[in-house]
This record gives C-alpha cells, sequence and structure tokens, in this order.
C-alpha cells in the first residue's frame, strides 16, 4: 500500500493535523540571521516547512510523487514532529488510516454532498460541516 501511503503523506503535507509545537532553545544559535537565547520558546510550524517552495516545488500542487524514492528531505516533513519527541503514535496512525483508505476505496464510491466546504482550524484542520458525503456500494 505504497501509494495509498504516499497519498496520505501529500494529504498531512497540504493539512499537517497538527500545526507545528513549541520547543526551549538549549543554547544560544543564530538562525536565518536571527540570534536566539537559550532557553527563548520557539514554534516550529509544519504548516509553513510544509509549503515551502525550497522543500517542495510548487507547493500548493497536490502531488503524491512527491514522496516515491528516497522522499524529502529530512526534517522537511514532519506532520508527527521530529527528534526525540516524534509522536510515538505514527506506526499506529499510520496503520488506522491505511486501513480506513482501504476499505472506503475497496467497497464504496463516494460523493460530496457539498462540493466546496471550507476547511476551518481550530486548533485542528477539520471540514466546516462535518464533510457529509453519499456512499455507493461496490457491490449493492
Ligand atoms: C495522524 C495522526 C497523528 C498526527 C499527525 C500526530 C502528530 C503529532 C505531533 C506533530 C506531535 C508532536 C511531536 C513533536 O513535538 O516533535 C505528536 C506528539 C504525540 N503524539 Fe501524535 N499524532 C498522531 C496520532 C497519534 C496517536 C494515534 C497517538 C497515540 C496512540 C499519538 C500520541 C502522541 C503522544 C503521546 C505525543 C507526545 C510525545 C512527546 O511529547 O514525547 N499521536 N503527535
Amino acid at each position: 500500500m505504497r501509494y495509498s501511503w504516499n497519498v496520505a503523506c501529500e494529504v498531512m503535507r497540504l493539512a499537517p493535523p497538527l500545526q507545528g509545537a513549541f520547543r526551549e532553545a538549549i543554547t544560544n544559535f543564530v538562525f536565518n540571521g536571527f540570534s536566539i537565547p537559550k532557553g527563548w520558546k520557539l514554534y516550529w510550524s509544519a504548516n509553513s516547512t510544509h509549503k515551502s517552495p525550497e522543500c517542495f516545488p510548487q507547493p500548493e500542487k497536490f502531488d503524491p510523487t512527491r514522496f516515491e524514492g528516497a522522499g524529502p528531505a529530512p526534517y522537511t516533513f514532519v506532520p508527527f514532529g521530529g527528534g526525540p519527541r516524534m509522536c510515538p503514535g505514527k506506526e499506529y496512525a499510520r496503520l488506522e488510516i491505511l486501513v480506513f483508505m482501504h476499505n472506503v476505496v475497496k467497497r464504496f464510491k463516494w460523493d460530496k454532498l457539498l462540493p466546496d466546504e471550507k476547511i476551518i482550524v481550530d486548533p485542528m484542520p477539520m471540514p466546516a460541516k462535518g464533510l457529509p458525503v453519499r456512499l455507493h456500494p461496490h457491490k449493492p
């Protein structure tokens, strides 16, 4: 299910379920010309890294092939964070997502009832009206 996971990753790139999180600087350092003192709280943003054209050419384009081969450079695709505090539920989430996708795709064709439904971020991205769909079983 490599392609399915590439599709799921591309969805999480464009709409990361968690926008980012906080860290504390453990030493003084300079980043992009900004001096960050030890002890400062920092916010790392999955959303802005995922939309950077340097990391992801044509960042607004939905393209699961970005994840083929070696895939994105380390620490550019971070829906589950990175480093020692990276999400410990990543593999469980992957299993759940793939099982869900497999069952929906194998059993149903589906239509969105609200084609232009907006996504609201509060603080997680969610379809504004709960994503109502009509399911059509492949085998009635
Ligand atoms: C699509 C699903 C999920 C996404 C996108 C996600 C994302 C994240 C992110 C971005 C972090 C912060 C990592 C960091 O600070 O570097 C995190 C932390 C965490 N996640 Fe998840 N997560 C998901 C599912 C889960 C599941 C299913 C579980 C448990 C069964 C879980 C448990 C945790 C825990 C306990 C932490 C805190 C880890 C720590 O601070 O050491 N997550 N997750």
